[in-house]
């Protein structure tokens, strides 16, 4: 894409439908990854399973090493379709379910395609996601990927940080990072007052894509970054919600990409997440909470809110009742925001209230339970929240109360695209092992 005539401003820009790749509805219906792109007479076909392996990718042997520590044995779909064409360079536009390894795609790309010795103070890799502790999080799955590759270095920006911290850390060859991972403001700043230089990037990736270019201001910002880096470069998308019209905007970033999209919404769904419904009445839903909480069996539980407000006012009254909970929201401060992450990731509390911050991406391997305390706005959002259980093809359990006709409306709408039976929850609860894995 060349910088000057393509960067358009999206918000003038008509949305041409017509430009979507036919991705041929009938064969989507028995595939679960509907795979276009790449050369023109691939549009519309349909990558089969071939490898069986990480090995089958033939990555270099650090990185083999450090997959094997993970635990990881076998590539999901996603990765088996992805990491091949991610490796070669290929531009790639990804859409899959939550929870099915779409970071280890981009994080293991770009990592295999860095030279064994990365020239200092140039950075190569820049990853943007939409949110600080998602920024965190995928710095972090860097380090796992990146532990036999000691001469690699990652670092992390994003705002509510002071920002002299990160210009020293640019400032310094020996400190500068080869790969970086952020948020948009904050990277958009750096690069404004030329404190990060772009003029040595290959890899431009945006985790959660949708929500990024939705969005004007961090649309905005992505695109002020964009023009930064040169012509030339891998870019990459990822998201499991990919809106017709917003695959158009994010493929203006790119050169004729890998395209992976889910056709067929219904098969957004996760399989071993049983999700419910309670219909209440707005003053009902503490108590109701309350019993849930008392009565249902959980590793961890993430409940979604509306406002920060609410959020705090929920985590008060949980920890009144004592109930070990936490919240997290836009209004608290930033390393106090990252400590409550960590402390949820590593299990030391189980039950974090939260606003639509950690409704995305983010990812913690005990969540079994997911409570919509308030309805989202949309289904799209809905789809995100309740994808925070379940993780990797895992049990878990979604309740989501049901308190006005709106809420109502967004019920239906998911039912409706994601073809999920969203039935009423059980006046006796349901068995713990339909959503526990043992
Ligand atoms: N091949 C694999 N084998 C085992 N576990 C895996 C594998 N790939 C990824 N995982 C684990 O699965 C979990 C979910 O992965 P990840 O967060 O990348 O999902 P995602 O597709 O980005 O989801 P979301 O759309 O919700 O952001 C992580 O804990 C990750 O470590």
């Amino acid at each position: 894409m060349s910088h000057e005539e393509d960067l358009i401003d999206y918000s003038d820009e008509e949305i041409n439908t017509t430009d979507i790749p036919s991705n041929g509805a009938a064969a989507a219906q028995k595939e679960e990854l509907a795979v276009g792109g790449g050369e023109a007479d691939k549009k519309g076909s349909y990558v089969g399973i071939h490898s069986t392996g990480f090995r089958d990718f033939l990555l270099k042997d650090e990185l083999v090493r450090a997959i094997t520590d993970c635990g990881f044995e076998h590539p999901s779909e996603v990765q088996q379709v992805t990491i091949p064409q991610a490796i070669l360079g290929n531009d790639v536009l990804c859409q899959a379910k939550s929870g099915l390894g779409k970071t280890a795609v981009f994080v293991l790309a770009t990592l295999q395609q860095m030279e064994e010795k990365p020239e200092a103070g140039v950075t190569t890799v820049l990853v943007m996601c939409h949110t600080r502790e998602l920024a965190y999080q995928i710095k972090n799955e860097y380090a796992r990927f990146a532990k036999y590759l000691p001469e690699l270095k990652v670092a992390v920006f994003y705002g509510g940080t002071p920002v002299q911290k990160d210009i020293e850390v640019l400032k310094n060859k020996e400190t500068h990072p080869h790969i970086i991972v952020g948020t948009p403001g904050r990277i958009n700043a750096l690069v404004r007052d030329k404190h990060l230089r772009l003029a040595g990037l290959k890899h431009f990736v945006l985790d959660e894509c949708d929500k990024m270019l939705d969005q004007p201001d961090m649309r905005h910002d992505v695109q002020s970054i964009f023009k930064n880096t040169p012509a030339h470069k891998q870019v990459m998308m990822f998201s499991a919600t990919l809106a017709k019209d917003i695959r158009v905007i994010c493929k203006k970033f790119m050169q004729n990409p890998l395209e992976i999209f889910v056709d067929d919404e219904k098969k957004l769904t996760l399989h071993g997440l049983q999700q419910y419904y309670i219909k209440l009445d707005e003053r009902e839903k503490n108590r109701k909470l309350n019993d849930l909480l008392d009565t249902l069996e959980f590793n961890q539980v993430i409940i979604f809110v509306r406002s920060t407000l609410r959020c705090t006012e929920l985590d008060k009254l949980l920890r009144e009742c004592n109930f070990p909970s936490t919240a997290v929201h836009s209004g608290i401060n930033q390393e106090e925001r990252i400590k409550r992450y960590k402390e949820f990731k590593e299990f030391q509390t189980r039950i974090c209230v939260s606003t639509d911050i950690f409704g995305r991406g983010i990812d913690v391997e005990r969540i079994n339970v997911a409570i919509n305390y308030d309805m989202p706005e949309k289904a799209d959002a809905y789809l995100h929240r309740v994808g925070r259980a379940g993780r990797f093809g895992t049990k878990g359990l979604s309740i989501s109360f049901v308190s006005s006709q709106d809420d109502e409306a967004v019920l239906k709408s998911i039912e409706e695209r994601f073809e999920v039976a969203l039935p009423e929850f059980p006046a006796d609860g349901v068995d713990a092992s339909s959503y526990m894995d043992n």
